[in-house]
């Protein structure tokens, strides 16, 4: 089975959590997209709901397929995020940002009820950290900042390079106009602790972890779905 197959599995069994009137975030990258395509054609057929989404690229994809959008502002409370995920670990904590969205993701997953993972099997890990950690950074003070992430990471026994990411030649730059350094750790035992030693500094906007928020992880794999709980 291929990858993008096994993405539509997922999104499709994410949509069975949507029910009429639900107010939804809407989550980033390839698999995000098949649900929002799947989502579509169940607002074409009738489904009543509203999503906020998570990057101007998932809300452009929205407007595009009839998908009805609000924003946190007017709707500041929300059932259900279904989005997408780096890495699956221990008790669902994810590493998010590979599309570069972690911020907005992280404040609509918070405000939502409940967060639903989206993935193929291949995200499922015994230990975060492979896939390298989006750390969202203000534009000022960037070299002060890299050194400030490399002496916290340090504390805690971790290293690997910190890479400014890039798009076409030019910094990457997100929807909220900051930049990112991809941490290779290779591994994160300590997820909590890392976490906290990020948001101590203060050049840091935003990290990928997304710790406690993710309550259901649907997993497709060669042999079907697969569904995660985190009580
Ligand atoms: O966090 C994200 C975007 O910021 C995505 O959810 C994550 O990168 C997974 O993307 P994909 O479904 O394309 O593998």
């Amino acid at each position: 089975m291929d990858a993008r197959t096994l993405k539509i599995k997922a999104a499709a069994e994410a949509l069975t959590y949507v029910k009429n009137g639900m107010r939804l975030g809407i989550g980033t990258g390839s698999t995000a997209e098949e649900f929002v395509r799947l989502l579509a054609e169940k607002v074409a057929a009738g489904l009543d709901v509203i999503g906020v989404p998570t990057s101007e690229r998932t809300a452009a994809l929205c407007q595009e397929l009839g998908v009805r959008l609000t924003t946190l502002e007017e709707t500041p409370v929300l059932d259900l995020t279904i989005d997408g995920a780096d890495e699956i670990g221990p008790e669902l904590a994810l590493i998010k940002g590979g599309g570069g969205a972690l911020l907005r993701e992280k404040i609509v997953a918070a405000a939502s009820a409940q967060m639903v993972v989206i993935a193929d099997e291949s995200k499922n890990v015994e230990v975060l950290g492979k896939f390298p950690l989006p750390i969202e950074v203000n534009r000022f003070g960037l070299a002060a900042t890299k050194i400030a992430i490399e002496k916290a990471a340090a504390a805690l026994d971790l290293s690997g390079s910190l890479t400014l990411r890039m798009t076409g030649g030019e910094a990457f730059v997100t929807d909220g106009g900051h930049l990112i350094l991809d941490a290779s750790f290779g591994r994160i035992p300590d997820t909590r602790a890392l976490s906290n030693a990020l948001h101590a500094i203060p050049g840091v906007v935003e990290h990928g972890l997304f710790l406690g928020l993710a309550r259901v992880a649907i997993l497709a794999g060669a042999d079907g779905i697969r569904t995660r709980t985190q009580p």
